[in-house]
């Protein structure tokens, strides 16, 4: 089996939707597929009125395929200081034409004030490592776990782009939809997440500076979060470009020609064109922007958001050694 699923930005591209069918009959929600996290959970029935802000919400008293997973609760905190809890059913998920019986499904009983501003944002649908899921006393497993068995390879595909719709497949690997060949790299899983070592990176035309990079992929993170060093050094580039206390990061004017930020798969260099880098105004004024490369400061390891994601056809592969694979586009 295999599926394909659209991914649309939302405004700035802070974060990419997905439609995902829950239940029998279907109940459509728009989620935000997350290789960061590993809870799959949705704005439901159990969330109360006063959070629930426009999203759609999951009825499982609705759909006959619905089981409570008796006595599970899930709890999860994200990098961002977004936090969520809740119960737990089973019921059936369909992505892009792939369909799997009984996965968990969450609840939310609680969600933090950041997912009810969100209103087209219905939940999160985690991609990393099942070791991870939050789900009490039966650990749960992911979507992509729970349809490994039936997909023709065990892999699935993130096509994120600037500002437009890209796509996420599951069971196959598009070799249209890039250019060149995929660079493979190693996968350290044993803390749940997809986290490789990318070598060095460039700033502009620069030279590779062999500075390694130690991070996730993490299509849940907005930015591109590197250590303070390699901040330095890219907006040391951009005459006006400034830290911004009061944002709590590097700022430029919004009219600002931004360099490129290359970074080394492997032999291989993904490079993010320099308007990637420019994430959004700051204020409603809209004279300056807040900078896409920002500091991993406190994090303990580097993240490759979607700032740096975008910029490649990305393979998640699940085989019994992961895997990840980059290749231009
Ligand atoms: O929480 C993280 C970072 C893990 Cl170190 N990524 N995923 C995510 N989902 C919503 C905000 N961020």
């Amino acid at each position: 089996a295999t599926g394909s699923v659209v991914a649309t930005p939302a405004q700035y591209d802070a974060e990419y939707l997905s439609p995902v069918s829950i239940g029998t009959p279907a109940q459509t929600l728009m989620l935000d597929f997350d290789t960061g996290s590993s809870d799959l959970w949705v704005f439901s029935s159990e969330t109360p009125k006063s959070s629930v802000q426009g999203q759609t919400v999951y009825n499982p008293s609705k759909s006959s395929t619905a089981k409570k997973l008796s006595g599970a609760t899930w709890k999860i905190s994200y990098g961002d200081g977004s936090s969520s809890s809740g119960s737990v059913y089973t019921d059936k998920v369909t992505i892009g034409g792939l369909s799997v019986s009984n996965v968990a499904v969450e609840s939310a009983q609680k969600v933090s004030r950041e997912f009810t501003a969100e209103a087209d944002l219905d939940g999160l649908l985690g991609l990393a490592f099942s070791s991870i899921n939050t789900v009490q006393p039966t650990q749960q497993k992911t979507f992509f776990d729970m349809a490994k068995p039936s997909l023709d390879s065990a892999v699935f595909t993130a096509d994120l782009k600037y500002g437009k719709a890209g796509k996420y497949n599951f069971g196959y690997i598009d070799d249209s939809a890039y250019n060149g060949s995929l660079t493979y790299t190693a996968v350290d899983s044993s803390n749940g997440w997809w986290m490789f070592t990318s070598p060095g990176y460039a700033v502009g035309s620069g030279t590779l500076d062999s500075t390694s990079i130690t991070g996730i992929a993490d299509t849940g993170t907005t930015l591109l979060l590197v250590p303070s060093s390699v901040v330095t050094t890219y907006y040391k580039q951009i005459r006006n470009a400034r830290y911004d206390s009061s944002q709590a990061g590097y700022v430029f004017p919004c009219s600002t020609s931004l360099p490129s930020f290359t970074y080394a798969v492997g032999n291989s260099q993904i490079v993010i064109p320099g308007k990637y880098i420019n994430f959004a105004p700051v204020d409603s004024a809209g004279s300056s922007c807040f900078g896409g490369i920002q500091s991993d400061e406190g994090i303990g390891f580097s993240i490759f958001g979607d700032v740096a994601l975008k910029a490649a056809f990305v393979v998640f592969d699940g085989s019994q050694s992961p895997r990840l694979g980059f290749a231009s586009k």
